[in-house]
């Protein structure tokens, strides 16, 4: 039995379901609404368990989960000793140090004796231990952006990815104290003993794999084919099949980068190919 820790809700939860249902492993009920803590999928041998984001890296080390999606910023804040497996290429932000506008503090240095609200309290203390620079710090667990206009800190370490909520509450950067990706974790012992979990890591990754190509189609008329190949080499060059015609021509389908089809397009076009079809893949399995 292998059993998965997933965020129950924040902003982790639905792109997490996401990822499993285009993974082939679908979580059936649970998370925000139902309550439910514990769900199936279409597997027998796999069981959720949906839990705070915060905590899934202790679930993972201790071994009550085997894999666990979380960030690594609650990863490193927990001191867990967990195998960081698969960045999933959502959710990543920034930790960073900032101070209201008006604030004289121009540097990390200037912070010396002020208070620090956060609620990364281990990450924001290591981070002024490497500067050597002695600060408090005040754990919050959340809204900690008022912190300093409500005379609570001088400054803070917060969470950022778009900057809208620290601009619109009139805090400035100083520094950026640490960078944070959302990753498919896994127990280190469990990862020796079980070999399900390979299964569930190259499901996840053939999902994240196929959102970065494009499966491509067309027709070329047999005396355009060679410029075409020189321009499709695909995953193991294009595959090619003869088309009943009226002048000999050749169907070519090829896997390509998805953020070159614009440019593919065209140079395609202009040595011949024709009836051009692009279509999205669901899963690739190198
Ligand atoms: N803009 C963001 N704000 C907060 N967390 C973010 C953001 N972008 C990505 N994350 C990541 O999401 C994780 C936090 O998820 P979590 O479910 O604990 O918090 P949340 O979505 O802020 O929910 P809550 O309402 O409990 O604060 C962290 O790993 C964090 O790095
Ligand atoms: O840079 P932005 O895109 O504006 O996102 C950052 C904000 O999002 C998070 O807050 P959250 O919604 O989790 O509320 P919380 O502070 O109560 O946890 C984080 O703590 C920041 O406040
Ligand atoms: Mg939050």
């Amino acid at each position: 039995m292998i059993r998965i820790a997933i965020p129950n809700k924040g902003r982790l939860h639905e792109p997490t379901l996401a990822v499993f249902k285009d993974a082939g492993l679908p979580v059936y009920g649970g998370g925000n609404e139902s309550r439910q803590l514990i769900a199936k999928t279409s597997d027998p041998d796999i069981t959720f368990i949906f839990a705070r984001a915060a905590d899934i890296p202790l679930y993972v080390e201790e071994g009550t989960a085997d894999l666990g999606i979380t960030g690594l910023d609650l990863v490193v804040e927990r001191g867990a000793d967990i195998e960081c497996l698969t960045d999933l290429k959502y959710g990543s932000s920034r930790l960073v140090l900032a101070v209201p506008e008006s604030s004289p503090v121009a540097a990390v240095e200037d912070l010396k004796g002020k208070r620090i609200a956060t609620e990364f309290p281990e990450i924001t203390k290591r981070f002024f231990k490497e500067k050597n620079v002695d600060v408090e710090v005040v754990q919050v667990s959340g809204a900690c952006e008022m912190t300093p206009h409500i005379g609570v800190a001088d400054a803070i370490v917060d969470i950022t990815s778009s900057g809208t909520t620290m601009m619109i509450n009139k805090l400035r950067p100083v520094s950026q104290v640490f960078e944070s990706k959302v990753y498919l974790i896994a127990n280190k012992e469990s990862l020796k003993q079980k070999d399900k979990l390979s299964d569930v890591k190259t499901a996840i990754e053939s999902v994240l794999l196929a959102k970065t190509k494009r499966y491509i189609m067309m027709n070329v008329p047999a005396s355009h084919l060679k410029d075409v190949e020189k321009i499709i080499p695909g995953l193991n060059g294009p595959t090619i099949m003869e088309v009943e015609a009226s002048e000999p021509t050749f169907a070519v389908h090829a896997v390509v980068e998805a953020d070159q089809i614009f440019v593919l397009i065209r140079k395609l076009k202009i040595v011949g190919a024709r009836d051009i079809l692009v279509l999205p893949i669901e899963r690739l399995i190198p």
